[in-house]
């Protein structure tokens, strides 16, 4: 593995990596030596460890991880939903100290409350965030997006007679809905079949286009992340997570899937963030199997019953 790799040091594509960095807009989250683990005494496990990272405002970035690195207790950090160890988590200054409209999420299971419809479901957020608003007001709002998910034909039906991209649909406009500034999605597509992650992805690209609020999406895949992101972060795989170094992706916005498999600089960031992973989950085993090497596990003298003799 390159120890010397840093943060910013891969730019692929168009983008002067210096001029973005320069340029870089002001951090509207920022992170700084967070730590986070579950448990005590010999039972607790450390799973987020000085995790320092600025989120720039406006930007789309993506955070890549193997299954079990952390993945989901970092967006709950940045949501408000736990709160670090130690270090710290702020948004535009502040602390966060719990959740807010201002950090929408959505999850990976949708979490729609299954006796509302697809409109109940989003006018009960709106409702909520949107107090003062007169009801035509609010109204008109859950119905422009429920229209901005493409779900017009079906807001009247409840979430079990909807498809699993209809009902993450129906999730991801209830939290647009409350004009949060900063999106956070974990792994908002993994539930989904190849099809419908495709375009549901193209979807939430749209609509970020469209609304080019903050977005923070928490991704296994590769691919997906290098198709939405202006920025990659790595993380590494746990106990002790930390961040690795960003992966700047100045590929053209729209984004075309089938021209960018032919893509050299696409090709390049691919191998480059996937070599990364792979690299430190393997140098991750070998320290695991350093660390548990020299145990020795004894088996209690314990004869085995004849079952014959009974
Ligand atoms: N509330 C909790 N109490 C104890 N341990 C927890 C808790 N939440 C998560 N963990 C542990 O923290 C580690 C990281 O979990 P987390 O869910 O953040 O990872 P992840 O990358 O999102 O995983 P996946 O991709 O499989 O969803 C795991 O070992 C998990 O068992």
């Amino acid at each position: 593995m390159n120890a010397v790799l840093q943060p910013e040091a891969f730019t692929v594509g168009r983008t002067d990596s210096q001029a973005a960095i320069s340029d870089a807009p002001k951090p509207i989250i920022q992170m700084k030596n967070a730590c986070k683990g579950y448990g005590s005494g010999v039972t607790r496990t450390e799973v987020l460890s000085n995790i320092n990272l600025n989120i720039r405002e406006g930007e789309f970035l993506a955070i890549v991880g193997f299954s079990g690195s952390g993945k989901t207790t970092f967006t709950q950090l940045l949501a408000g939903l736990i709160k670090p160890d130690s270090g710290t988590v702020t948004m535009e200054g502040e602390p966060v100290n719990g959740p807010s409209p201002d950090r929408g999420l959505v999850f990976q299971n949708y979490s729609l409350l299954p006796w509302l419809t697809v409109r109940g479901n989003i006018a009960l957020s709106v409702n909520t965030v949107f107090k003062d608003w007169s009801k035509a007001d609010r109204m008109a709002h859950v119905d422009r997006f429920i229209d901005m998910v493409g779900l017009s034909h079906a807001a009247h039906r409840r979430p079990h007679e909807l498809s699993g991209g209809m009902r993450q649909r129906t999730s991801l406009a209830r939290t647009l809905a409350m004009k949060p500034k900063v999106l956070l999605l974990d792994e908002p597509l993994s539930a989904l079949d190849a099809l419908t992650r495709s375009q549901l992805g193209d979807e939430i690209l749209k609509i970020w286009g469209e609304e080019r609020q903050t977005c923070v999406m928490i991704t296994n895949d590769v691919d997906e992340a290098i198709m939405v992101a202006d920025r990659i972060v790595p993380l590494n795989p746990g106990p002790c997570a930390s961040l690795g170094p960003a992966f700047t992706v100045g590929l053209d916005r729209p984004r075309n899937k089938t021209e960018l498999n032919d893509d050299e600089h696409f090709k390049g960031l691919r191998n480059a963030v996937t070599n990364y992973l792979v690299a430190v989950r393997q140098r991750a085993r070998q320290v695991e199997q350093a660390a548990t090497k020299h145990l020795t596990f004894r088996l209690p003298p314990i004869e085995p019953e004849d079952i014959k003799r009974r």
